[in-house]
């Protein structure tokens, strides 16, 4: 066991026995897909009649490579699991509290409409109110959006805060968002005037927010009017000077209590129209750099705005592993799992992503780690500079007001700092990739760096998931166009990966790098032989043949497996089955729409762009997805191709079934009257949304027009396809 001492260990790391059942079903998996390919290699050549035979056989022979691929590399997910556990409560026999290490805390926000500023204030909040010394910890806010009502909701959040750090103190609670407080059972009888308090500022900035600026008459304390003095009238969100604004400082500022407050910096880094900022790669980066200059903390916890501490003890858990003597010399971040509050019951639109963010973490981390995931995550701030520059950094005693610093901070801030240097090259943040976190933790992992998944319960934090179906499809949207650039860039991870950090690794990370050429088997299987049956042309073996029963074997298997993983990670039965529809769902939407958008940036029709998730929904979409309901509602192109599949597929099961039935054909149709089948089930939402339900998150009459006539032409082309070539089976 790793870095234990000799009575009381820092944190436990135990390798999941019964490793061998994984092994064991790679092996007979493998050879199950041997004797596939030579099965569907052997209809290719056999039923080579015509182009069109060629074309189908073809399309089910790469699709089927593609699953395999796919299957292939998870495997290496499977191969050395492994658990760890983490003491923070014998931190103290290595560290005395004075010489804990600082840490600085980067809080990203980009759009006070997508993310309200209250929320962003509780996030801060609930890391201001960690359990450790306020006076290590500073919270950097970087806000993107450029915002003076996100700054106003800090100088409000301000002067609350020195009331409701001590009152979380002196509670001693484990949630100390106070949104999440006071809806929590842990809330206090006696919490009263604290809520009121903080009732009091929530309106403020809600009345702010209404209005769209901060007015004269909201601006008390003599100090603040000069603050919004940089929000001219030429001030855009695009288009904006540097705004560094020191609102606690640690050296001076006490709560009620007369205990060190953490400090609080908000930074605005400067935007300038024609100088790419790179997302949030490009705002970490200058929070890295602006840091360094004003209190160059070790540490760096970074957070995405939504993202609230759960439990205070997070910077200690991570302490173990990052303040062990005998930690490996290369470890560069310790990762903590994304938990979601408010998901629903089944979690209808899987956003709970229980295979990225909770089992496959698992299997990374017996390897060379987890990949980063871009919120929760401890590094150690000299994974991101290169070491010759940490030396150079080396300010940390000095005064975070110190003019001199504050004057480097504002430099390192500008919109044309990085010309020229190694930033996002080989430096902080990379660049490249609309997923940065995911960029950023390969490439740390392929320089040999090394991470730790940290996974305790209760979690320690907890975020937003988005609460409707065409937001949750646009993210994962980004996420593969962003993927896809990772795939196909000299960094390959089939190749570069590979060759980097070794063959498991490179399987683990190929396994996201490549996540959206599912959608080449999604589509083809939702498609094609459904189009086939109605056309009465058979496509896999009959349900006699012994053939049949590797189908079978390999599709039961690929469930059960995924099944099980499932479960054990405390998944139910219910939500893995939403889990596997919204598979299907991504699989003909969001991953070819990736591919598509990806490709028109390659021949630069288009460029890459960062559309941040948003975190509101209104109360009638509330209910609904509390209900289970899916929400559709708006005019998208995600949903008018898997309205089409909805619509094929149905027509394709009662068609074909009714055909089977007054001819007896059956036993030849069988996988593909089962396939429309279960795609139909799958679709059940999209059948309500189009005929049963009445509210305001159907299909819009738009996208059902377009998808019935989509649809028709495809049936046609079909017909005459399959009619001329004349084949039947
Ligand atoms: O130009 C930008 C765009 C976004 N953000 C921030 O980035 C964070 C993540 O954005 P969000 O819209 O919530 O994206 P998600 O897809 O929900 O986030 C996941 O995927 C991102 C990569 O696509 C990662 O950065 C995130 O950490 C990860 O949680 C938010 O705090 C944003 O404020 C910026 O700071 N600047
Ligand atoms: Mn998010």
């Amino acid at each position: 066991m790793v870095g234990e001492n000799k009575t009381l260990p820092l944190h436990t790391c135990q390798i999941e026995p019964n490793l061998w059942l994984n092994r064991g079903h790679a092996v007979l998996y493998s050879c199950a897909l041997l004797a596939l390919f030579y099965h569907r290699l052997r209809s290719l050549l056999f039923q080579f009649t015509t182009f069109f035979a060629l074309f189908l056989h073809l399309s089910l022979f790469v699709s089927d490579l593609v699953f395999a691929f796919m299957w292939a590399v998870t495997q290496a997910f499977h191969m050395r699991r492994v658990h760890r556990q983490t003491f923070p409560e014998n931190l103290s026999t290595v560290l005395e509290t004075k010489d804990m290490p600082k840490i600085d805390v980067f809080v990203c926000t980009a759009d006070p409409h997508k993310e309200p500023p209250m929320s962003v204030v509780n996030t801060v909040l609930s890391v201001m109110a960690f359990d450790y010394p306020g006076e290590k910890v500073c919270v950097y806010v970087s806000d993107d959006g450029g915002s003076q009502l996100t700054l106003f909701a800090f100088v409000e959040m301000e002067k609350f805060a020195r009331h409701w750090l001590p009152f979380c103190r002196e509670m001693g609670m484990r949630k100390r968002s106070p949104e999440a407080y006071f809806a929590s059972s842990e809330a206090h009888p006696h919490s009263d005037k604290i809520k009121m308090m903080y009732e009091c500022m929530k309106e403020r900035v809600e009345h702010v927010m209404e209005m769209g600026r901060v007015t004269d008459d909201l601006i008390h304390d003599e100090d603040e009017p000069q603050i919004f003095t940089k929000w001219t009238s030429d001030f855009t969100r695009s288009n904006h000077p540097t705004v560094i604004q020191v609102l606690l400082n640690s050296q001076k500022d006490v709560d009620v209590m007369g205990q060190a407050m953490p400090s609080l910096i908000y930074l605005s880094r400067e935007k300038r129209p024609g100088v790419h900022h790179h997302f949030k790669a490009g705002a970490l980066n200058t929070l890295t750099r602006v840091s360094a200059a004003m209190t160059n903390a070790p540490i760096i916890l970074t957070l995405d705005c939504d993202m609230n501490s759960n439990d205070p003890q997070a910077p200690r858990q991570a302490l173990c592993h990052l303040s062990d003597p005998e930690a490996h010399p290369n470890l560069a971040f310790v990762q903590f799992p994304q938990y979601f509050r408010g998901i629903d019951r089944n979690d209808i639109y899987g956003c709970e992503w229980k295979g990225l963010f909770q089992i496959y973490p698992v299997g990374m981390d017996g390897l060379r780690g987890p990949n980063h995931v871009g919120t929760g995550c401890f590094f150690r701030r000299r994974a991101l500079h290169k070491e010759d520059n940490v030396s150079s950094l080396n300010l940390s005693d000095q005064s975070i007001r110190d003019e001199l610093n504050l004057e480097r901070a504002h430099n390192r801030a500008s919109c044309t700092y990085e010309n020229d240097t190694e930033w996002g090259v080989t430096m902080g943040f990379r660049y490249g990739s609309v997923v940065e976190d995911y960029y950023t933790g390969y490439r740390l992992h392929c320089e040999g760096w090394v991470s730790i998944f940290c996974d305790p319960q209760p979690p320690a934090f907890m975020g937003d998931a988005p609460f409707n179906l065409n937001d949750t499809l646009s993210q994962t949207m980004r996420w593969s166009v962003g993927l896809l650039e990772v795939a196909f860039s000299k960094y390959c991870t089939i190749i570069f990966g590979v060759k980097k950090m070794n063959l498991l690794m490179g399987m683990c990370y190929s396994h996201y790098a490549f996540w959206p050429i599912w959608s080449i088997p999604m589509i083809t299987y939702a498609f094609l032989p459904q189009l086939a049956l109605l056309n009465g042309t058979s496509l896999f073996p009959k349900a006699s043949e012994k053939w049949m029963y590797l189908y079978a074997y390999l599709f039961i298997s690929a469930f059960i497996q995924d099944l099980i993983s499932f479960l054990r990670a405390n998944g139910t039965l219910g939500r893995w089955y939403n889990n596997q529809r919204m598979w299907m769902i991504r699989g003909v939407t969001c991953f070819p729409f990736g591919f598509f958008q990806f490709f028109l940036q390659k021949i630069g029709v288009s460029s890459s762009g960062f559309n941040v998730t948003s975190k509101v929904s209104n109360d009638e979409q509330s209910k609904r997805y509390a209900r289970g309901i899916f929400d559709f509602g708006v005019v998208s192109p995600f949903f008018v191709s898997l309205s089409m599949v909805a619509l094929i597929n149905f027509a394709a099961f009662w068609i074909g079934l009714m055909r089977v039935l007054e001819d007896g054909y059956l036993n030849s149709m069988f996988v593909q009257l089962f396939l429309s089948g279960y795609v139909m089930v799958n679709c059940w939402p999209v059948y309500e949304a189009m005929v049963l339900r009445n509210d305001s998150g159907i299909l819009p009459r738009y996208v059902k027009k377009v998808s019935v006539i989509l649809s028709m032409g495809m049936f046609t082309v079909a017909y005459f396809a399959f009619g001329m070539q004349g084949i039947s089976y």
